[in-house]
């Protein structure tokens, strides 16, 4: 079976595949009347779907066109994976994908650096009218990287489409605040997306799609999104708060004067936004409770706590955007951190839903956050 790139040499768009209407529309009431560009599709299943608009060309006539007329032989592929002892295929949705975070993340998704050297991935890019151009321009470069790991680009506008059986769904595309906004007061535009996008997982995903919500406010978005989605495990829902644990184990590293490796058992109480509580008391210092480490109370207990708070509002000051590049690094951290088991005695900060573990606090309210630890 036979896989080619989805672009003329120039970089326009060779495949496009238009909605069809129907019962499966039925079931997905706010599906959005666009289309999806599969930058390396099956090629022969276009031609069978009637969705491909130009035949693929015979290898011989590929000359010349560089990256463009890469052919991926997709038999002889699955047993080069075989043979390489590679994992099932694992296919990742990531909204926001033309985005500043994003454009870290992707080619790090890419790399084999988050799921492993072992992990084969699918990257689904959902985008909009908007973005769509970016898109494209950004499928181009993950095609143009040859990352042997990546087996599939595909980018898309419509939730349906982009979220159909991904195993992991990383929503990033919202709005960013500006200089002296909160994070909260994106809620009114952001609150809608993560609405609509948790319908869409809720009823194309895979069931146990794994769900990280970074656009802000993202404790509420992730509220948002996991009420929207009935059939997914609540636990499976998480707000990116590890890129607030990454700044406190850098604070506390600097003041010690000791490497970021030796901070450990590091939470972060409530939202991601300037209330939220880093807890430099059952944080260690190279095994030790942080405050033993470091005797300076004060600059614990309040320098410390300001720093963490306002990081991300002082960075907007500065860049003129918000953090970008330690951002994708932090969902990286979480990830792995949801994949492998959590070194003996440590653990990890995540925005979940305290509603699911009721049983555990007697409480009802819903509250996004918890510190975590993954079992091996
Ligand atoms: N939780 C955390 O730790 C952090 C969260 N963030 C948040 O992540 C989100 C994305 O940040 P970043 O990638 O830097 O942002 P960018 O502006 O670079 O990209 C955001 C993407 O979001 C989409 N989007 C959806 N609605 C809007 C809108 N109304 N205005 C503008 N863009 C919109 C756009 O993509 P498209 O048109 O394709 O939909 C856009 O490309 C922000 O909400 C930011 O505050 C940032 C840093 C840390
Ligand atoms: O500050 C922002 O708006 C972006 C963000 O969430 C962060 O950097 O922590």
């Amino acid at each position: 079976m036979g896989l080619s790139t989805a672009y003329s040499p120039a970089g326009s768009r060779l495949v496009t595949t238009p909605l069809g209407a129907g019962a499966a529309q039925l079931l997905r009431p706010r599906r959005t009347p666009l289309a999806t560009v599969r930058c390396s599709v099956d090629a022969a299943k276009q031609v069978q779907d009637g969705a491909a608009t130009v035949a693929p060309e015979k290898p011989a006539s590929r000359k010349g066109f560089g990256v463009f007329s890469t052919i991926y032989d997709l038999k002889a592929d699955s047993e080069h994976c075989k043979s390489k002892s590679w994992k099932k295929l694992v296919s990742i949705a990531v909204s926001g994908a033309a985005g500043m975070i994003s454009n870290h993340l992707l080619f790090k998704l890419a790399s084999g650096e988050v799921f492993g050297q072992d992990q084969p991935i699918a990257l689904k890019l959902l985008g909009s009218e908007r973005s769509f151009q970016a898109l494209e321009g950004v499928a181009m470069e993950l095609e143009d990287s040859l990352y042997p790991l990546l087996r599939e680009v595909s980018i898309g506008m419509d939730p349906y489409e982009v979220f159909e059986d991904v195993d992991w769904a990383l929503l990033i595309g919202a709005k960013p605040r500006g200089p002296g906004m909160e994070r909260a007061a994106l809620l009114d535009i952001n609150g809608q997306i993560y609405a609509d996008q948790g319908k869409a997982l809720n009823a194309v995903a895979s069931p146990n799609v794994k769900v990280i919500v970074v656009g802000n406010p993202c404790n509420t978005n992730a509220l948002i999104c996991m009420k929207n989605a009935p059939n997914i495990p609540a636990k499976n829902f998480h707000a990116l708060t590890r890129l607030d644990e990454n700044r406190a184990k850098c604070q506390l590293a600097l003041k010690a004067g000791v490497f970021y490796d030796k901070v450990s058992n590091m939470t972060i109480w409530g939202n991601h936004s300037t209330t939220q509580v880093p807890d430099f008391l059952n944080a260690k210092i190279d095994g030790r409770p942080a405050k033993e480490v470091i005797k300076d109370t004060k600059w614990l207990e309040e320098e410390f706590t300001l720093t963490v708070q306002n990081r991300g509002g002082v960075l907007i000051q500065k860049w003129g955007r918000s953090s970008a590049a330690s951002t994708a690094v932090s969902i990286v951290d979480a990830i792995r951190s949801l994949v492998t088991p959590t070194p003996e005695g440590d653990w990890f900060s995540s925005g979940v839903s305290l509603y699911y573990w009721k049983s555990l606090w007697h409480s009802r309210e819903h509250r996004v956050q918890y510190a975590m630890q993954i079992k091996g």
